[in-house]
């Protein structure tokens, strides 16, 4: 990791530093246009092409229904279970309470606003599978999606090498109510899931984190077709703020957390002395040499480094401009600064806060906006799965109350079959 003072950047210098990977050459838009080309062409045979040309599996089809979930799931110990429904159940408390009525506004005497939500009917789900499989992102769409009444929920996941979902990912889809999974990854899961196939249904949101190649897909279906999609949510990245009241033991172990979620994640970290930084880096080669995605996590913090500024204040500036998707202040004084957060996906505070806890069972959740993003999107909550439509009503009342502004609005504009659909029914 490189090791920076703060006080030496300049503006570009910076500006540098909190840019992602973005694609410069669009090479991963050139794959990913033409996959999603020959989705839309091909449908269901493209997909069973690219399972074999991208995760190297011969499907006869492509999906596993009830029976075959349930098979696979009693394979699952009664330790995983539980872990899997302690998550379910904290997930599940923290997301019900985002189901709030609003409450009916009167702006003039007989003039009635007012907000219902509504489920979006037909939502796709995106498991991430290729290098780690993520049960737990299950759970962080699934729930949700149920909380909010989704009528139809589309679920693909890449189908491992046994041409199958693994038995934690079953578990959950019987834990959810959801009896089919598309053995369908990457970008042809999520062109699949816009465009609708033979078999897979076109869908109004596509939800889910994934790669570089699942992201970008999404972003580009988003401009391409009527389906929309939760937020760019990309390789995972963390940024820890810290003083000399961490932990450098924990601060490695957290940047090593989403280090090993990918080569292009990216661990940073913000701290206010140049012994913390160097405590932190002797720290990481202890415990990175031991864990069994050490490889991964080397390249991932190659991509990564370490900034040392004068104080709490400037850190704070810096992961501003960062946007980071998940964002710990390791101090025992985040109180101090945690109003001062603009811009962060989700945020861990003090020393015993690991970021882990968020991503697996803590109840809030995991898919959250990566590569900048949380500067102007938010993570996924029940919120994403719905549509809050605007209702008003107006009484005869209400008319003679707000009728003579609208006309003097519609004249100025020069609308006059709007004004006149107010002077109408008053005479
Ligand atoms: N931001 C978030 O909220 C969040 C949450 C969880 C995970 N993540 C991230 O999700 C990602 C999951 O990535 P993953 O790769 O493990 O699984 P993935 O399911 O996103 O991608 C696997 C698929 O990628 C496709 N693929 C692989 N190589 C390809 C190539 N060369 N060309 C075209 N397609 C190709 C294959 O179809 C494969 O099925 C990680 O980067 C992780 O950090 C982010
Ligand atoms: N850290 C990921 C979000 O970037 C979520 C996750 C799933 N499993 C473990 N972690
Ligand atoms: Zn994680």
């Amino acid at each position: 990791m490189k090791l920076y003072n703060y006080s030496e950047l300049s503006t570009a210098e910076i500006g540098q530093l909190v840019q992602r990977n973005i694609d410069p050459a669009n090479e991963i838009r050139a794959i990913v246009e033409e996959v999603i080309d020959n989705v839309q062409q091909h449908g269901d045979n493209a997909l069973l092409d690219y399972a074999q040309k991208f995760d190297k599996v011969t499907l006869t089809k492509l999906y596993l229904d009830k029976p075959e979930l349930e098979e696979l799931a009693k394979t699952i110990t009664a330790e995983q279970k539980l872990a899997l429904e302690t998550a379910y159940n904290n997930i599940y408390k923290f997301h019900e309470t985002q189901l709030k009525t609003e409450d009916r506004v009167e702006t003039m005497p007989g003039v009635t606003c007012w907000r219902e939500i509504r489920p979006i009917e037909k939502v796709g789900l995106y498991i991430p599978g290729g290098s780690a499989v993520l049960p737990s992102t299950f759970l962080m769409l699934g729930i949700p999606a149920r909380l909010a009444g989704c009528h139809e929920i589309v679920v693909c996941s890449p189908p491992q090498k046994s041409g199958k979902v693994n038995a934690f990912i079953a578990y959950v889809a019987l834990l959810l109510g959801i009896d089919k999974i598309y053995l369908v990854g990457g970008s042809q899961a999520i062109a699949a899931m816009a465009y609708g196939t033979e078999s897979i249904t076109k869908v109004d949101k596509i939800f889910g984190p994934g790669n570089q190649f699942v992201t970008k897909a999404k972003t580009i279906i988003q401009s391409t077709t009527t389906t929309a999609i939760d937020m760019p949510a990309g390789p995972s990245e963390v940024l820890v703020i810290a003083d000399e009241t961490a932990n450098p033991a924990y601060i490695a172990a957290d940047l090593l957390a989403q280090a090993e979620h990918g080569i292009d994640s990216q661990s940073v970290l913000v701290c206010t002395s140049t012994d913390i930084a160097n405590a932190t880096l002797a720290e990481i080669a202890k415990q990175l040499p031991v864990l069994p995605r050490a490889e991964i996590a080397q390249l991932a913090l190659d991509n990564s480094y370490i900034i040392v500024t004068d104080n709490l204040n400037n850190a704070m500036q810096f992961s501003n401009k960062y946007a980071p998707e998940h964002l710990i202040l390791a101090t025992e004084n985040w109180s101090q600064i945690s109003d001062k957060i603009i811009n962060a996906g989700s945020v861990f505070l003090g020393n015993l806060t690991p970021e882990s806890a968020g991503d697996y069972a803590s109840g809030t959740n995991h898919t959250l906006p990566t590569s900048s993003y949380a500067r102007a999107y938010s993570g996924v909550s029940v919120d994403s799965f719905v549509k809050k439509i605007t209702f008003q009503h107006i009484t005869r009342e209400g008319l003679q109350n707000i009728g003579h502004t609208v006309e003097v609005l519609a004249e100025m504009e020069g609308l006059h079959a709007h004004r006149n659909a107010v002077s109408i029914r008053k005479s």
